[in-house]
């Protein structure tokens, strides 16, 4: 008797909260084999430690049938890590179900959605900001849009828009939650808590085709797309695969940040992907007397724009705290009399214009 002979015997037997094969969730651990005698660690949640017998019944009468006849089980308690895994290989499993980017009707050419990706060289630099922000513009604008929140690192749209709930199931679809009429869909809703997310490579490489292909978006005008900073896997992924994305990249002013944000923008152009322009954000801070204060440096986005030969889309100032927006649920969206909401309904209805030119 092999271990994956063992394994195949009590492949069947699923748990109850997931409803998946417990050797496949991971939570059959530690088998050893030897003549006819067998034992293994199974992990249990401690709510499901009443369920212990029945779960040693069914897994001595499967492998009964190999020949074994005596069965040690021991059981303990699942890590949160361990948790987190469960989760990722659930997420993991509709991923690979999933039909490949190309054959979803959101991203044939003429779906009528245009995709534009928010890139960064780097981290911390405003990309959430923008995205959830453009999207509200557009969104006001009389627009239908969603937003991806594809950062798997630092999701923060949800909390960005002040979303409480968790997408709900339709039938087999997911439902994306709404807000400021913008239809959002995150990473962050698929990990529990806060906890940081444990992709595996192949899942990293296919969550696309899950928020494109499982989400029941509706019609829709424009998706942005949040993306990690940097030129990782998921942003090649969106270069990739969604052939008509174009990108907005995000930098502050700092004179040597366009370095960093250009390799975000080289990889647009390699892969033959529009660069819409650049956002130079956190441009500049204006005090009560009016005058402009450059406290990050000043040129950065121009610099970005010349190198990657586009257009410097705006320049977005530093909001104080005092005047950030109307509603307190949503933080991130500028007040509807800040200068930086007019910089965005402006940049909304340039985007809208360049597609009817
Ligand atoms: N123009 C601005 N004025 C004031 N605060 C801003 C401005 N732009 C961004 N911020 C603040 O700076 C912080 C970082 O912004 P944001 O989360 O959008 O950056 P990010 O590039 O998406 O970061 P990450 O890569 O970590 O997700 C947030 O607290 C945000 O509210």
């Amino acid at each position: 008797m092999t271990k994956d002979e063992l394994v195949a015997a009590i492949a069947h037997i699923k748990d109850d909260e997931h409803r998946l094969p417990l050797t496949e969730l991971g939570l059959i651990r530690d088998i050893t084999t030897h003549k006819d005698y067998a034992a293994m660690t199974l992990l249990l949640a401690p709510d499901a430690a009443s369920r212990e017998e029945e779960y040693k019944e069914q897994i001595t009468q499967a492998v009964k049938k190999t020949g074994i006849t005596d069965v040690h089980i021991r059981f303990k308690a699942i890590s949160n890590e361990e948790k987190n895994d469960i989760i990722a290989i659930k997420l993991n499993k509709s991923v690979r179900r999933a039909p490949t980017l190309m054959s979803s009707p959101l991203v044939a050419g003429d779906s009528g959605v245009t995709f534009i990706a928010v890139a960064s060289g780097k981290g911390g630099v405003g990309k959430s900001t923008v995205t959830v922000n453009l999207a509200a513009a557009l969104a006001k604008q009389g627009k239908r849009v969603g937003i991806i929140d594809a950062d798997i690192y630092g999701y923060s749209i949800p909390n960005m828009l002040g979303i409480k709930e968790l997408p709900q199931k339709q039938g087999n679809r997911i439902v994306p939650v709404e807000s400021q009429g913008i239809k959002v869909i995150s990473t962050g809703f698929f990990v529990q808590g806060n906890k940081p997310v444990v992709w595996r490579g192949p899942m990293l490489g296919k969550m696309l085709g899950t928020f494109l292909n499982e989400v029941e978006w509706g019609p829709l005008d424009y998706m942005i797309l949040d993306l990690p900073p940097g030129t990782g896997d998921v942003a090649l992924d969106v270069h990739n695969r969604i052939p008509n994305c174009a990108e907005i990249l995000v930098t502050t002013p700092h004179g040597t940040a366009h370095h960093v944000a250009a390799r975000a923008g080289e990889m647009a152009i390699q892969t033959n992907h529009p660069i819409l322009g650049v956002i130079e954000n956190m441009s500049y801070f204006t005090d009560p007397a009016g005058e402009r204060h450059y406290l990050f440096g000043r040129g950065g986005g121009q610099k970005l724009a010349e190198q990657l030969n586009t257009k410097l889309l705006a320049e977005v100032p530093i909001q104080s705290m005092d005047v950030s927006g109307d509603d307190s649920s949503i933080p991130a969206l500028f007040s509807e009399n800040s200068v930086q909401w007019h910089i965005f309904t402006e940049l909304a209805k340039n985007i809208i214009q360049t597609q009817k030119d």
